[in-house]
């Protein structure tokens, strides 16, 4: 397309012929709103036209259309209006038509329209695609699509229409399938969106065709996670970390893009700059990848010597870990008056704050000290390119005594929360054994939850960190938990 863009008609007017007599189909007219066509003509044609003496010929056009997109400022997103037909007319009235002054003035109206946008907006406009496949419960996808607009949110975009499709199994080529890949490139028009994200984990081939189809960026979950990331990377190390996600995530892409490339063997069309350029940019970001990571290393390292400098002085360490937003922050602060950054936002915290939490146990007298240290939060299907990244982050948690898990009671999907975490600490290399279940927000939360949790986890503690409620009952149990800890190590 010449001229693609939303600002813009694309320059070309249609003219096609039919021999019924019938309006413009619905899919020449989809055809149309997709290509952006600055007008689109039907005419029917009979067989009953004749031939004027002295050449020219009339009556062979029986009726005649004229189709085009609607303004913006006549269209309503709530309903499946894009476009306008014309009654119909004959060939002599439609000659007398404006078209120039019907682009122009279309052409004008979009652009006000586009500009006024790019004022007003600094936020995406998103669509979100959910594909629910066979493996999928409806409950469980109802949760993925919620915590998708939770992450879209939290990456500061605007989520303007959700659209879901059931599939036994991706489409290969654009995961959902060829008529709703359709229906997505008419919502992107009428909705003005700019930014289409998918539920799940795309190819770079899936994308690359999602894009051409759709004439907008196309990102998946990982993606959005990994830019909620970079926004709120803050320290030095979090940021190499998160470039190093980054960097991860976007090479296996560049090959991928380069053996579809090769695959073509030689030849006309493959010689030239591409593959070049390719392989250079691809070496460039794998030795930015290895110096990244040397980094990440010496933090390691770092982090490993203030940790044995701790153990030297033998306090025991208790690390906090849950799912993004359980309120693992709050808590440390609520328990250490540490201040850390706390916000209702997915993935607040990046960095580990390890602070000292010593007192007096209130039921046995004895005095306790102990560490206490809060860690980045986890999410299902944590992208493997970022668990590699925070080792060095995560790694305050293997190297813990003990666990506190805290849960967000108050969150619908909080078991499946409580199985994301379990499962995700089972991949890590040595985790310390004993883990200390804890429900957050119990504030907020009804009785009948409140009663299922109890008998689901009778050892569990039930607190509310921002509005102090059973904080001396957490800490007694924490003091136990470092005692039970400890004596179990020393065997
Ligand atoms: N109602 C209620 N809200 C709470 C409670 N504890 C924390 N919150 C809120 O939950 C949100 C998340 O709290 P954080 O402490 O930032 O959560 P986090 O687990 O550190 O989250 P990440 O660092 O993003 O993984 C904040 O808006 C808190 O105010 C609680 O006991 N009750
Ligand atoms: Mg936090």
């Amino acid at each position: 397309m010449p001229r693609y863009g939303a600002e813009r008609l694309c320059g070309i007017r249609c003219i096609a012929t039919q021999l019924k007599s019938d309006p413009p189909k619905e899919s020449s007219l989809t055809a149309m709103v997709l290509q952006r066509l600055d007008s689109l003509v039907v005419l029917s044609i009979t067989s009953e036209g004749k031939t004027r003496r002295g050449g020219g010929a009339t009556g062979y056009i029986k009726e005649a259309y004229i189709a085009h997109l609607l303004p913006p400022s006549e269209f309503n997103p709530n309903h499946a209006y894009y476009w306008t037909v014309s009654p119909a007319m004959t060939i002599e009235t439609l000659s007398e038509q404006d078209f120039f002054g019907l682009v122009e003035g279309l052409e004008e109206e979009f652009s006000r329209e586009y500009v006024a946008q790019q004022v007003e907006g600094d936020h995406e406009r998103v669509l979100i695609v959910g594909l629910q496949t066979d493996k999928m419960s409806d409950r469980a996808f109802a949760e993925e699509l919620a915590e998708v607009k939770r992450l879209v949110d939290t990456a500061g975009g605007e989520t303007v229409e959700t659209i879901q499709q059931k599939r036994p199994k991706p489409h290969p080529q654009t995961l959902v399938g060829k008529g709703k890949v359709e229906e997505i490139a008419l919502r992107v028009q009428t909705l003005r969106a700019n930014l289409v994200v998918f539920s799940l984990d795309l190819s770079p081939a899936q994308v690359r065709n999602l894009e051409t189809q759709l004439g907008v960026k196309v990102v998946d979950r990982t993606e959005v996670i990994l830019d909620i990331f970079a926004q709120r990377a803050q320290s030095r190390a979090g940021k190499l970390q998160v470039e190093l996600a980054q960097l991860e995530y976007m090479l296996p892409r560049l090959v991928g893009r380069g053996q579809a490339m090769s695959r073509l063997g030689g030849g006309i069309g493959t010689r030239g700059p591409g593959e070049t350029k390719l392989e250079t940019e691809r070496r460039a970001i794998q030795k930015r990848i290895s110096r990244l990571q040397q980094e990440v290393n010496k933090l390691q390292s770092h982090r490993s010597r203030l940790r044995q400098q701790r153990q030297k002085q033998e306090v025991p360490s208790i690390a906090i870990v849950g799912y993004t937003n359980a309120g693992k922050s709050t808590l440390i602060n609520a328990l250490t008056n540490a201040e850390v950054y706390t916000a209702d936002q997915l993935f607040a915290t990046l960095d580990p704050t390890t602070r000292r939490l010593s007192g007096i146990d209130d039921n046995t007298g004895q005095p306790y000290t102990f560490l206490l240290t809060d860690t980045v939060g986890f999410i299902h299907e944590l992208p493997p390119s970022l668990v590699d990244a925070f080792r060095a982050t995560l790694e305050e948690v293997t190297e813990a005594d003990a666990l506190l898990h805290l849960v967000d009671l108050s969150h619908p999907a909080w078991q499946h929360h409580i199985q994301s975490v379990m499962n995700i600490l089972q991949e890590m290399p040595l985790v310390p054994g004993p883990i200390l279940l804890v429900f957050n927000k119990i504030d907020t939360v009804d009785g009948e939850t409140l009663k299922v949790a109890q008998e689901e986890y009778p050892l569990a503690v039930f607190i509310s960190a921002s509005q102090r409620l059973g904080l001396e009952t957490l800490r007694h149990k924490l003091s136990q938990l470092v005692q039970y800890a400890l004596k179990n190590s020393s065997f």
